[in-house]
């Protein structure tokens, strides 16, 4: 319940914290946009995963779908369009990336809730990569020790998200649900997996 109606369809913030993220709409055309929108939904080997929630596992409010290094499943292959995607992101993160999970929200309904990307798989102080296409949806971030210092950015189709080393750690992060009718939209989030060897 909590996630409907926090700050809910929140605007885009005034000003956020640039040392944390940085917002660029249109990274990618609208007509790219709509091709790998359509692409990504019908070739992308979803599933619903199980999430622990307390003491018992749910299903994830969404589908997914992770490309490269895994910790615990076999890698699938990086397809031309990730591959693609891939090279546009990584001189603008200055990371290469080795990793990339896809989120499927195929209405209102679907959502993640209030998490920040876990460092112990990800190294100290990842930086994560963001694209997104279809729906407009609002991210919303909130310092872990002052819920008062809230952001939201509203992710539009074809734009891209940088969350810089340190965001995750201090602040987390989420896509509420919402109660307006809301159509698809897939997320690309790029990751260095880093192997506990
Ligand atoms: O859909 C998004 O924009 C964010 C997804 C996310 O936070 C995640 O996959 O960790
Ligand atoms: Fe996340």
């Amino acid at each position: 319940m909590e996630q409907l109606c926090f700050f809910p369809e929140a605007g885009q913030s005034k000003s956020l914290p640039k040392e944390m993220l940085e917002y660029t709409p249109g990274l990618f055309r609208k007509e790219e946009s709509d091709y790998l929108l359509e692409k990504f939904i019908s070739e992308s080997p979803w599933k619903q995963r199980l999430q622990k929630m307390w003491d018992k596992e749910v299903l994830t409010p969404r589908l997914t779908a992770w490309y490269g290094e895994r910790m615990e499943e076999e890698p699938i292959p990086w397809t031309p369009e990730l591959l693609m995607i891939k090279a546009k992101v990584e001189p603008l993160a200055g990371v290469e990336f080795n990793s990339v999970l896809l989120n499927y929200y195929r209405d209102g309904n679907d959502s993640v809730a209030w998490h920040s990307d876990k460092v112990n798989v990800l190294g100290k102080r990842p930086v994560i990569a963001s694209v997104s296409f279809g729906q407009v949806r609002s991210f919303d971030i909130r310092n872990k020790g002052d819920h008062g210092e809230h952001y939201s950015v509203r992710l539009e189709h074809g734009s891209f998200l940088l969350m810089k080393a340190g965001l995750q750690e201090a602040f987390e992060h989420r896509i509420a649900k919402s109660v307006k009718p809301m159509k698809a939209r897939v997320n690309l989030t790029f990751r260095v997996v880093k192997h506990a060897y």
